[in-house]
């Protein structure tokens, strides 16, 4: 038997939290022979619901689940994790822009930020699901320091998942043979799917749907959509798929993609593809020995240049809002 990895799972009363993880305790993240320790952490007003998870977990009888740990100290949850899947903070609701929940979330990146660079494992790997998910992650690195860049990223293969989804459904193929969409930039709606390098059974994308308008209409604004339509049909954001997307990054990332796959996640941006540089942006990557890298020499055409130009600059205007939020709290 494998030694447990310990893995932190913030705001784990919360919804994307009960659906998460199960599935880590099922090894749908580190794999089905890799025993974990859950530590999950949420506020004191959420104390009473997280014992509950913890009740279920155990009357689950997870083999791969080694130890739960609960509690609202994040001292205590950040202590000696390798793998830190950052969901809590204050969900969007209806009619809220991902902007408008910023001021609440961004402090919680930093106060975590400090608790995990004294606590974690060296090496550990950090995924940040809350929103504004690209710079909750950049305020947690910004404030961490001793954590290399490369091991804090965001999640946008829920996104990324959306859009392989969408291309399936479109023309009736199983999921697993659409490859390589991109989500660029933001987890907002200023992101950009594109399917320009994207496959559907070794068939380019745009030769396999044949419907321009429907890819750069209905598609783009299906996916750029679909969590604020989810919040509405649910009440509640998507918190399954969040969930099982979670597990695909990190999976992907500790375990390496298929040659040739690529796959989107939000990571610190040296410039590629003139994205601004010191933000986190979503990018293709490759991941291979646990490290992530851009995929490079990607042709990029006029339109897709004005789109990435597009959401870069909201990023680098979240940026300045998150400072601006911070320093008027401190
Ligand atoms: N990146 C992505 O693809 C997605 C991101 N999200 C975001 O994920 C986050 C969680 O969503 P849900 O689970 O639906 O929300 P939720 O409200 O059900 O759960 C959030 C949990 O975080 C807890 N929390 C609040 N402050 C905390 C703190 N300082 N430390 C620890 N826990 C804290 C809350 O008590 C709550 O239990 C939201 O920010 C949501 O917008 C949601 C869907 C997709
Ligand atoms: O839109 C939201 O607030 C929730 C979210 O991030 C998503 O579902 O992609």
């Amino acid at each position: 038997m494998k030694k447990p990895v310990k893995v932190l799972i913030t705001g784990a009363a919360g919804q994307i939290g009960y659906a998460l993880a199960p599935q880590v305790a099922r090894g749908a993240m580190l794999g089905p022979d890799q025993p974990v320790i859950l530590h999950l952490l949420d506020i004191p007003p959420a104390a009473q619901s997280l014992e509950g998870v913890k009740m279920e977990l155990i009357d689950a009888a997870l083999p791969l689940l080694a130890g739960v740990l609960t509690t609202t100290d994040v001292d205590e949850a950040t202590q000696g994790v390798e793998v830190a899947v950052m969901v809590g903070g204050f969900p969007r609701k209806a009619g809220m822009e991902r902007k408008d929940v910023m001021a609440k979330n961004v402090s919680i990146y930093k106060s975590q930020a400090s608790s995990l660079e004294k606590n974690a494992a060296q090496g550990v790997k950090v995924l940040v699901v809350a929103n504004p998910a690209n710079t909750n992650a950049l305020i947690l690195k910004e404030n961490a320091p001793s954590i290399p860049a490369e091991n804090i990223t965001c999640l946008t293969r829920l996104d990324h998942n959306r859009a392989l989804g969408q291309v399936a459904e479109k023309v009736g193929a199983r999921v697993t043979e659409v490859k390589n969409v991109i989500i660029w930039g933001n987890h907002s709606s200023s992101q950009f799917p594109d399917v320009a390098h994207g496959t559907v059974g070794g068939k380019p994308i745009k030769e396999a749907i044949e419907d321009d308008e429907w890819l750069k209409g209905e598609f783009v604004s299906t996916v750029q959509q679909r969590g604020a339509v989810i919040i509405k049909m649910r009440g509640m954001s998507s918190a399954l798929s969040a969930a099982s997307s979670a597990c695909d990054h990190m999976r992907d990332w500790i375990h390496g993609t298929p040659s040739g796959t690529f796959v989107s996640m939000g990571v610190f941006s040296d410039g590629s593809y003139n994205a601004p540089k010191d933000i986190v942006f979503s990018f293709p990557v490759e991941c291979k020995g646990g490290r992530w890298s851009i995929v490079q020499g990607l042709q990029i055409d006029d339109y897709t240049a004005g789109k990435l130009k597009a959401t870069g600059e909201e990023l680098v205007e979240e940026k300045a809002l998150a400072l601006q939020c911070l320093e008027e709290q401190s």
